[in-house]
């Protein structure tokens, strides 16, 4: 049996990052920038204050108190946005709003606070030394600076600095487009009344959260009935506007296993049984040159599988640089029983405590059992020769849609 790093490599082998587009700053956000950005302007642009307050030049200042204010004629307003050049006359001052450019010939700004906020002369009350509350161009950013370097993953802090810098667009390897595509003739979409026999689909819309809270911009592509006709039209309609297809059930042994009947005919898709429990029966290919995971149809097993292999497969799409990752430890308080010879990822209950993480079993391990999958939030790791976990044992965990 393929061991689950050996199934891991084998999926991400021949992917590399979806090509660099430009779009809109607004849609950047959790895409990796390809280009860099370079800034084509100081910050801040001009010096300006960082309070409102009055400019003043401090050594005409330097002896104001409580009890002997200094008190100069108020020639004028500087509101942010003024843009004509204003000189500060010697033995004046001028109102300074937040972020309004400072006028040559000052070199201090004195808070309103520490004066009688007049608006033709003013008493101040307190000194402001030569430097004081004024913010300098380029000390944010100098012209000609790299500001966001390729392969940053994108947040509103970079988001933040592009647009600071006039950037309105930006080169990133978009999010991958995922379709979703649940088999099985039994599955009925929710709200839809259920007749003998059937069920809900609840994979095709787990999916489609997991895949969109993993930075993609994944649909449900529709359910897919157990005929080699219906499943061979759907697939092939997927790939034309996906980057990554997942499809879920109708892979293991049963004599309806539409998924890999036709897959076996059409694209490379290799089935495989992988040693983990839950999860065991796996396979990833091509179809129209477009990647492919079947995942196993249990609710538990296809959301499992989805973090252990489809993710950094997404990651590794998406142009990210932690395709894979250093996994966290937790400190297991209450044991668990792990089958021999499987990589157990056992659902858990992760809480972090002053003492560090601990991690307890929820309910039963069935990957059936989804009610018991909502109750945990991480996935514990348990290595192939454990058979028993015991309390105190450390053990990696992976959080579960922990975003992207
Ligand atoms: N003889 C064997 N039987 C099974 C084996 C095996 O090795 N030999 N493996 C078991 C394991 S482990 C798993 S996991 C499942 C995987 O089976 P499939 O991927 O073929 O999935 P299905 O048979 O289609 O469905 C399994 C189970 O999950 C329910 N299901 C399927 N799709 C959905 C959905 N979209 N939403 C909710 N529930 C779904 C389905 O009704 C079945 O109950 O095979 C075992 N059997
Ligand atoms: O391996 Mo199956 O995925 O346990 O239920």
């Amino acid at each position: 049996m393929r061991s689950v790093d050996e199934h891991l490599a084998h999926c991400l082998r021949d992917l590399v990052p979806l090509p660099a587009v430009e779009i809109p700053l607004p849609e950047a956000a959790g895409c990796v920038l390809a280009l860099d950005v370079v800034s084509g302007i100081d910050m801040p642009r001009f010096d300006n204050s960082s309070m409102d307050g009055y400019a003043v030049r401090a050594a005409e200042v330097e002896a104001a108190t409580e009890g002997r204010p200094v008190t100069l004629p108020v020639l004028g307003d500087i509101p942010a946005g003024r843009g004509d050049a204003l000189e500060l006359a010697p033995g004046t001052t001028l109102r300074i709003m937040t972020g309004a450019p400072m006028p040559a010939g000052a070199d201090a700004v004195v808070q309103v606070e520490w004066t009688d906020g007049g608006t033709e002369q003013v008493r101040i009350h307190c000194p402001s030394p030569s430097g004081k509350n004024i913010r300098r161009s380029g000390e944010d950013v100098r012209e000609g600076e790299t500001v966001l370097t390729a392969g940053t993953l994108l947040t509103a802090r970079h988001i933040a600095l592009a647009a600071s810098v006039g950037v309105d667009r930006l080169t990133v390897h978009p999010r991958p487009r995922v379709v979703v595509m649940p088999s099985g003739s039994e599955l009925v979409p929710p709200g839809k009344p259920l007749a003998p026999g059937q069920i809900h689909d609840s994979n095709g819309y787990a999916l489609v959260a997991a895949a969109n809270a993993a930075g993609a911009r994944a649909r449900h592509g529709g359910i897919m009935t157990d005929t080699p006709e219906a499943v061979g039209s759907m697939l092939e309609e997927a790939t034309r506007d996906a980057d990554l297809v997942i499809t879920t059930g109708g892979v293991s042994a049963g004599a309806y296993d539409t998924v890999k009947a036709v897959l076996r005919e059409l694209g490379t898709v290799e089935f495989t049984p992988v040693a983990m429990q839950p999860g065991k029966p796996q396979g990833f290919g091509t179809i129209k040159g477009v990647p492919l995971f079947t995942l196993p149809g249990n609710p538990v097993s296809a959301l499992l599988s989805f973090e252990v292999f489809v993710a950094p497969a997404l990651r590794r799409l998406a142009g990210r640089p932690d395709v894979t990752r250093e996994l966290p430890s937790a400190t297991v308080v209450e044991g668990w029983r792990s089958p021999p010879g499987r990589r157990q990822f056992a659902r858990c209950l992760l809480t972090i405590t002053a003492g560090g993480p601990t991690v307890r079993p929820v309910g039963g391990q069935g990957s059936h059992l989804v009610a018991d999958l909502a109750g945990a939030n991480c996935l514990v790791i348990v290595p192939e020769e454990t058979t028993a976990v015991s309390e105190g044992d450390e053990l990696p965990y992976i959080v579960l849609e922990s975003g992207s």
